[in-house]
Parts: C-alpha cells; sequence; structure tokens
C-alpha cells in the first residue's frame, strides 16, 4: 500500500512516502511562516508536498498528532468527530495539535478520496497505571478538567524500545527497557514487555526533562510568582516556559551542537546548561529503574540521543554500581551497542524512526 505519512511541527513539516514500507519519496518544509521561509503557512506547506511528490495510488495518509487524550489507544481513522477532538486538544498541546491538524484539513480537502489516518503520540501510554497517571490534585477538578498524565512521543518510544529488544534477542513480552528520546522535545520512558509503564511528559509536553526551548519539569508555585510578583500575563509566562526555557533559557541557544561547541570553549552557562540537561536524565533514569525493578537495556534516541556522545557518558555518569557502563570508544563511534560486552545494561544507541511506525500502524489499521 502507498503510504504518505506527515509529521507537522510548529514550524515545519516533514514527510515520507512509503510504498509497502520502503520509502520512496521524502522531504522536510522548514521556516513555514518566517521571512524567506518554505511556505507561508501549513496550507501552503501541504501544497508543496503533493505537488512534488507522485500520489497516483495513493491508500491512505498518515498523521503524527501528539495529543490525543484519552480518547486514542491506537491508530484512528479521522472523520469530523475526530478531528474536533483532536482540535478541542489544542490548549494541552498549543505547539503541536494546531499544526497536526491544519495538515489534516489540508490533506482532507486536497485528497477527499483517500483515508487519512491519524496516529497520536499519547496512544502508547495509556496502558500507564492509574497511578503513574493521576496527580495528587483536587480529584474532582481533575476529573472535569481531563487533567492527568498523558505522555508523549509514544510512536518513537514504541519503536525504539521493540528494536533494543529485537537487537538484544529478548522476547519483546518480557524486555525491560528506559528509552530516552532526546529531540527538540525530550521524553524518558518505562518500557515494560512493549508496554509503556512510566513516562516523563505529563499532561502537555512541557513537563520531565529539559529540552531545546522547554523547561521540563519546574514547581508549579513559579508560574504563581511570575504572575502575582514580577507582573507577567499568563501568555506571557506561557511563552517564556514553552519557547523561552530549557537550554534556550539557560544560554540563549536551543541546540544541543552549540552549546556544547560553547561548552568545549569554557562557556560556564553552557557548561550548567549541559549539566542541569544530563543530570535530569539520569534522575529519571534513577526513577524508571526502580518503577521497572532494574532494567535489561537504557536505550538512546533522537537528534541528540544519536548524535550526541557527550551527552550519553555524562548522563550515565557514576552509575556503575548499577550496572550501568558506557565504553567510551563504542560511545564515541555511535555503535547500536555502547556498554562493555558483558554490563548488566545494555546501553543502546537506536535511530528512531517515527514516520515508518506511523506507515505500519496506518497499513496495520486499514488491512485488518
Ligand atoms: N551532532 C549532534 N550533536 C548534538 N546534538 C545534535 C546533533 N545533531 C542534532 N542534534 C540535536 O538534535 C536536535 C533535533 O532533534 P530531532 O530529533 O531532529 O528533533 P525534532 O524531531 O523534535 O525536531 C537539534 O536541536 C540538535 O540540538
Ligand atoms: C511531543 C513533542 O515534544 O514533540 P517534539 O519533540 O516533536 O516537539
Ligand atoms: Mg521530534
Amino acid at each position: 500500500m502507498k503510504i504518505l505519512v506527515l509529521n507537522s511541527g510548529s514550524s515545519s513539516v516533514k514527510y515520507r512516502l512509503f510504498d509497502d514500507g520502503t520509502t520512496i519519496a521524502k522531504g522536510l518544509i522548514e521556516r513555514i511562516g518566517e521571512s524567506g521561509g518554505d511556505a507561508s503557512d501549513h496550507t501552503e506547506a501541504l501544497q508543496h508536498v503533493m505537488e512534488s511528490v507522485n500520489l497516483d495510488g495513493l491508500g491512505a495518509v498518515g498523521h503524527r498528532v501528539v495529543h490525543g487524550g484519552t480518547e486514542f489507544s491506537d491508530a484512528t481513522v479521522v472523520d469530523d468527530t475526530v478531528a474536533t477532538t483532536i482540535e478541542n486538544l489544542i490548549p494541552l498541546a498549543p505547539l503541536h495539535n494546531p499544526a497536526a491538524l491544519s495538515g489534516i484539513e489540508v490533506a482532507r480537502k486536497l485528497l477527499p478520496d483517500v483515508p487519512q489516518v491519524a496516529v497520536f503520540d499519547t496512544a502508547f501510554h495509556q496502558s500507564i497505571d492509574p497511578a503513574g497517571v493521576t496527580y495528587a490534585i483536587d480529584a474532582d477538578l481533575a476529573d472535569r478538567w481531563q487533567i492527568r498524565r498523558y505522555g508523549f512521543h509514544g510512536t518513537s518510544h514504541a519503536y525504539v524500545a521493540r528494536e533494543t529488544a529485537a537487537l538484544l534477542g529478548l522476547p519483546a513480552t518480557s524486555a525491560k527497557v528506559i528509552t530516552l528520546h532526546l529531540g527538540n522535545g525530550a521524553s524518558a520512558c518505562a518500557v515494560s514487555g512493549g508496554r509503556s509503564a512510566a513516562t516523563s511528559m505529563g499532561m502537555s509536553p512541557q513537563s520531565g526533562l529539559v529540552m531545546g526551548t522547554r523547561s521540563g519539569d519546574i514547581d508549579p508555585t513559579v508560574i504563581f510568582h511570575l504572575h502575582r510578583v514580577a507582573g507577567l500575563p499568563l501568555d506571557e509566562i506561557e511563552r517564556s516556559l514553552t519557547r523561552f526555557a530549557g537550554l534556550q533559557g539557560l544560554t540563549g541557544d536551543n541546540d544541543m551542537r552549540t552549546i556544547q561547541q560553547r561548552r568545549d570553549k569554557g562557556d560556564p552557562a553552557a557548561t550548567l546548561a549541559f549539566d542541569v540537561y544530563t543530570r535530569r536524565i539520569r534522575e529519571y533514569i534513577g526513577t524508571y529503574l526502580a518503577i521497572l525493578g532494574g532494567a535489561d537495556a537504557i536505550t538512546f534516541t533522537a537528534g541528540v540521543g544519536e548524535n550526541a556522545p557527550a551527552v550519553r557518558a555524562a548522563a550515565l555518569q557514576g552509575l556503575s554500581p548499577l550496572g550501568i557502563e558506557i565504553d567510551p570508544e563504542r560511545n564515541n563511534r555511535g555503535d547500536r551497542i555502547i556498554s562493555p560486552d558483558g554490563a548488566p545494561v545494555t546501553v543502546c544507541v537506536i535511530p528512531t524512526d517515527e514516520e515508518a511506525e506511523i506507515a505500519r500502524q496506518v497499513a496495520e489499521k486499514l488491512t485488518t
């Protein structure tokens, strides 16, 4: 089956065209809406995509949708009701759901006879126990306003956990894997037997690890303080915590490559940011070892996880008493397995492939 996968981000659209699982075309439209960018808005971006690939015989379009609430635990064919649900969830994923929705709207308009299938970042985490998704706040308020942990990057965590089990020759149904998706957004996940048991992002993709422009975990009182004492309007606080926090907030740069170059030259802000970023990863590894009762493997993935040996080494520093060690040569080469032979916990680097996983789930949805 020929499947077009769209991964619409806040300022970019990644697309891949698959034919029976093989990539036959792909591309990236960047800096949407910026001066000198590839397109003035998502509609124009998608029009470019449709014009540049041969869509004859297209069987489906698969869309990455970040927030699916509790409604969806599987790939879902989009109808008006599904589109409305995605729209209603915009307040919980303000950087992500609007882009996915415009992708869906444009694709439905331009390809009205082709099934549109949404694959949700949240779906994989629907397996987490109630105790792992419930915030200890007023239960009536939480219930009324759907306040709970949802978790994100599920497509990526599911994919790399499965690939890790395969690499180690472990049955996917029993492997215990801690997956670290370190991209622009970043999250950790404890995967037990192929099911998500815990994850670091929460109601929105804002909590947990330190990210390119997002803070990760903070005390919620920071928001009251910035509002009441510093006098900042709520919209401005949200903007600050989602777009001007994380590495960006600590250094003025959101790209880990730049942070590393500055750190290598002894820049104190970049050094601190690197330490905050890698320490937070280590804190979550400790948490998830406790949740899983030990782990067979720890797997790094996404832009930073796949390409930054120094981040991997720093994140796992001092963990050898827990059986977690890195072989520096393997780490610097970026081998698939970067722990020494015979180490109790295997440390892996596995490139994520959200688009291939989306295509796989779309094909499965439409053929079974
Ligand atoms: N060689 C590298 N060393 C360190 N970080 C890198 C390297 N290459 C890419 N990155 C980081 O990866 C991030 C993007 O990751 P990616 O998974 O592509 O993000 P997303 O899909 O969320 O946009 C960049 O912001 C950059 O910081
Ligand atoms: C959910 C999320 O944070 O996605 P991304 O990493 O693509 O921003
Ligand atoms: Mg990403």
